[in-house]
């Protein structure tokens, strides 16, 4: 049986009147890939924000690799192996892909970037070792070795996913939690992100957990699959036993009469 990184066990939320979670319990499996679907305002977006800290979550427990997330900071969070992507590009598009990508590091530097630019010792021998870790492993693992020195605008939107992608590994993350990562992209990217992720988590001991709409993508790429609706897990299982749940089925398609 595989072990869990991540246990979440009956988060509920409400804001305002809306009750946005509810009694959501789910396990994330290490070093493997767990995907939270649902129809609009299911509470994916709303999940992964009390993952990361962005949302407070006063009922249920949350479990990171012995650790009581609920009680820590977004900021301790990312400290201790957490990291996310969002659904919007968030790069800076006047800086360097490698400059971007550095950026996703800084808060692991003792240093600081700050720091570094002005030549301590001790910074310049840590951004020397991002630099060179960035070179050897984050560019290759995702091919982009090649657009290294160029600016980020003007690079296609699937090559910028791709940059995030590598932003957000920099930190050396145990769980990394993506947030639509194939939206906006055409067949082709899509094909190209879900092999890319598929061979991060094989490659390395990750474990990625993703909310995203394309079903296809999720069926092919995903080890368990997590289905909310109306902020309440539905179903979970592999993408074969939540494909075919009447449940499932029901929450996208609707009831027939
Ligand atoms: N900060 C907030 N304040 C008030 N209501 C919120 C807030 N965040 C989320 N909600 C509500 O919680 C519910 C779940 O929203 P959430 O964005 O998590 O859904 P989702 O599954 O991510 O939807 P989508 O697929 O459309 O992104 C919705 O009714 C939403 O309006």
């Amino acid at each position: 049986m595989s072990t869990s990184l991540l246990d979440i066990s009956g988060v509920g939320i409400t804001f305002g009147g809306i009750r946005a979670l509810s009694d959501v319990s789910l396990s994330a499996a290490a070093n493997a890939v767990t995907a939270v679907i649902g129809p609009n305002g299911a509470g994916k977006t709303t999940l992964f924000n009390v993952i990361s800290g962005f949302y407070p979550a006063r009922e249920g427990s949350v479990a990171f690799d012995g650790h009581d997330l609920l009680r820590l900071s977004a900021h301790k969070r990312c400290d201790i192996g957490i990291a996310r992507t969002f659904q919007n590009i968030a790069l800076f598009p006047g800086m360097t892909v490698a400059e971007n990508i550095k950026l996703g590091a800084h808060h692991q530097l003792k240093t600081g970037l700050a720091a570094a630019a002005v030549y301590l010792g001790l910074a310049r021998r840590e951004e020397r070792a991002l630099d060179r870790r960035i070179d050897t492993e984050i560019l290759p693992l995702l091919d982009l070795e090649d657009v290294r020195d160029r600016s980020v605008s003007g690079l296609p939107y699937g090559v910028q996913k791709r940059i995030e992608l590598a932003r957000a590994l920099v930190s050396q993350p145990k769980l990394l939690m993506l947030d639509e990562p194939f939206a906006g992209m055409n067949t082709a990217e899509k094909a190209r992100m879900s092999q890319y992720i598929s061979e991060i988590v094989r490659q390395t001991d990750l474990t990625v957990i993703l909310i995203d709409h394309d079903m296809e993508s999720i069926m092919t790429m995903s080890n368990h699959v997590v289905v909310l609706n109306f902020g309440r897990v539905i179903a979970a299982g592999t993408p074969a036993e939540v494909q075919s749940d009447p449940a499932v089925i029901e929450a996208y398609l609707g009831k027939e009469e």
